[in-house]
């Protein structure tokens, strides 16, 4: 999906945005080649070295004018039905620096019309389960962990520890941490999905490649019981206050390498009503991650060490096609 942010000010010329060309019905942008000149012209530059104009597809194409709540329904519907059926599910937003990834995610709370994601996806996610308990009889219990992977050492940091029951805390607590799978090497198998299946094929498929993959987990990060919406997105705004606080102690050229994960455990178990009348029952994860933009400060590439903060977004990219295909080797590093 491709969101396009709204340029502002002097960016907000004509011409800014006269060699880009959207299509929401069809899905698809076209990129022309500023050489050429604003499309349709047949100024003298276009005839010779002008490049071909670049097609691109996606599921779905939000413009400049968008909504946040366009967004929020485009992006969350399907994931949240598959969450609720049992499936795994992920929500996050990627591109470069100060082009609108926080703001499509969290959004502001200056009014309800300008929420972003997360806080959609938490109201409409108790709502469905709400609406499975009444229809199917299951029980859900969700619970809420939110965790921060900031500057270069890629440290980690549970930012709902603050919050978390004494009896949680510990202060011999390793604190969250990555744990490594002694078989797979740097990866550990992903639990399976719940026994009753449902969700159609693609849930099925994605069962089937949930089996094989391996995969690094966070240990150790508090996970809280949220029984609303409202205690969930109390948690949402203490692990974002939590993550401008340790923002404001990072350097100026680590701020922008702020990652937050947020993640409702979504808990489901029912009483199985052929057979012996036992329990089945399975977890279910809906991953809402703000990225960071992991680019320098302007003025300052090149001056810090070690390269650069994070992956770029095509080393991203690739990560993600590994997991999508199963491979066996990610490239996380
Ligand atoms: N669709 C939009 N409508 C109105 N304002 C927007 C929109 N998208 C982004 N903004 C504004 O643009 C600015 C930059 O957005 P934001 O901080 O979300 O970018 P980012 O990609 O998360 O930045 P970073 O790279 O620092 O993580 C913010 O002031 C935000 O409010």
């Amino acid at each position: 999906m491709l969101r396009i942010w709204p340029a502002q000010g002097a960016q907000r010329s004509a011409e800014a945005m006269s060699f880009l060309k959207v299509d929401p019905r069809r899905k698809q942008v076209i990129l022309y080649d500023p050489a050429a000149g604003p499309p349709g012209s047949a100024g003298p530059r276009r005839a010779t070295t002008a490049a071909v104009p670049k097609m691109f597809a996606f599921d779905a194409v939000f413009p400049q004018d968008s909504e946040q709540a366009e967004v929020c329904s485009g992006t969350v519907a399907d994931v949240l039905q598959s969450v609720v059926s049992g499936a795994d599910g992920c929500i996050f937003s990627f591109g470069h620096m100060s082009l609108g990834k926080s703001y499509t995610m969290i959004g502001k709370d200056s009014s309800p019309q300008s929420l972003g994601i997360m806080p959609c996806a938490i109201s409409w996610l108790f709502r469905l389960i709400e609406e499975r308990k009444e229809r199917t009889g299951t029980r859900f219990s969700v619970r809420v962990s939110a965790a921060e992977v900031c500057g270069r050492d890629q440290s980690l940091r549970d930012l709902l520890a603050e919050v978390a029951p004494s009896s949680l805390q510990d202060a011999q607590s390793p604190g969250v941490y990555l744990r490594e799978d002694p078989v797979c090497g740097a990866q550990v198998r992903r639990p399976t999905l719940p026994p009753w299946g449902g969700g159609g094929a693609r849930a099925a498929l994605s069962r089937r490649r949930h089996r094989s993959l391996c995969l690094l987990q966070l240990q150790n990060q508090s996970e809280l019981r949220a029984p609303t919406a409202e205690k969930a997105a109390f948690y949402l705004d203490a692990a974002l206050a939590a993550r401008s606080t340790s923002r404001a102690g990072c350097g100026e050229d680590t701020r922008g390498s702020s990652h937050m994960l947020f993640t409702l455990h979504v808990y489901q178990y029912r009483v199985e009503k052929c057979g012996r009348g036992g329990m089945s029952g399975g977890r279910s994860r809906l991953h809402l991650i703000d990225l960071g933009s992991c680019e320098a400060v302007p003025g300052r590439a090149g001056e810090a060490p070690g390269g650069p903060l994070c992956l770029s977004l095509s080393a991203l990219g690739s990560v993600i096609l590994a997991l999508v295909n199963g491979a066996k080797h990610v490239p996380y590093r």
